[in-house]
């Protein structure tokens, strides 16, 4: 690596470091910053889950996560990333056409998917002809076939899925993937993907990954950027009492898993410094 750019990677990485329990806190200048980072440590998975398994299964969420994903897309990860061996998935997914502006699949395959070559079989979208029920059961017994061959990866203590990785964003509720705050679905326990009618975030019907599934992965990144965040940044991450215990992002904790927080420094703003070491 050149001297410069080692030092720009060590000036972006100046604030963040280990907190004690909720796993690393990546936080940076800006959103440019961020998506740099976030591209080279998605390629490194990626590499890395190659060479031991031989693909990449990976989860994606929606939101702004998709477009702070899009360096992906350029020099040099459009050619050095193994794209044919990625194995896409999503964490959750609005129950609506796959054409429609609302589907988290259009909204990857536009800014992402449709710009690098990922294998169009690999790309494993909710079948969007079903109602919000059926399209849970019909993805979770498509899960369980590729885990059934080892696309995806299973835990070595349940028989949960081990995503290779598991992309989230957060809304400023603390809600993640489809678990929203205080909803039944946070104590499901024994299904994979579950469904929900009453999502405060429109649009209502949405399916999503359950929680022991999310905590199954090898490495979940959870992505969350501006002021509005802030708190619930602070709730998910700081000690502040079992009030917050139930906080969707508070419950996002693998198990034996790695857990990285990328942040720009106005969610991280409310952060209590001091429960982190550099
Ligand atoms: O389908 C969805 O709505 C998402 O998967 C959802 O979990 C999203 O990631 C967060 O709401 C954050 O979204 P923003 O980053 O756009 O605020």
């Amino acid at each position: 690596m050149l001297i410069v750019e080692l030092l720009n990677l060590l000036s972006r990485m100046a604030h963040s470091g280990v907190h004690k329990d909720r796993g690393e806190l990546r936080i940076h200048e800006n959103l440019d910053e961020l998506g740099t980072d976030l591209a080279e440590y998605i390629a490194e998975l990626s590499e890395a889950s190659v060479k031991e398994r031989g693909v990449f299964a990976i989860a994606i969420s929606g939101g702004s996560l998709i477009g702070l994903m899009g360096k992906l897309c350029e020099a040099p990860y459009n050619k050095t990333v193994d794209w044919a061996k990625w194995y896409i998935f999503w964490a959750d997914e609005r129950v609506v056409a796959k054409t429609h502006a609302d589907s988290n699949y259009k909204l990857a395959k536009d800014g992402l998917l449709s710009k690098v070559p990922v294998v169009p079989s690999h790309v494993n979208s909710i079948n969007d002809s079903l109602t919000a029920e059926e399209a849970a059961d019909d993805y979770e017994f498509h899960v369980r076939q590729l885990v059934k061959t080892r696309t995806i990866n299973v835990s070595d203590i349940s028989d949960c899925p081990k995503f290779d990785l598991i992309l989230l964003g957060m809304g400023s509720d603390g809600h993640v993937a489809s678990l929203f705050p205080n909803h039944p679905v946070l104590d499901e326990k024994d299904e994979w993907v579950t469904f929900i009618t009453d999502s405060p975030k429109s649009p209502p019907e949405r399916i999503t990954f359950t929680l022991p599934v999310i905590n199954s992965a090898s490495n979940v990144v959870v992505v969350v950027t501006g002021e509005s965040k802030a708190e619930a940044v602070h709730l998910a991450i700081d000690d502040v009492g079992a009030d917050c215990l139930s906080l969707p992002a508070r419950l996002v904790q693998p198990t034996k898993g790695k857990l990285a927080w990328f942040l720009d420094k106005l969610a991280a703003s409310k952060l209590d410094g001091s429960q982190f070491s550099e």
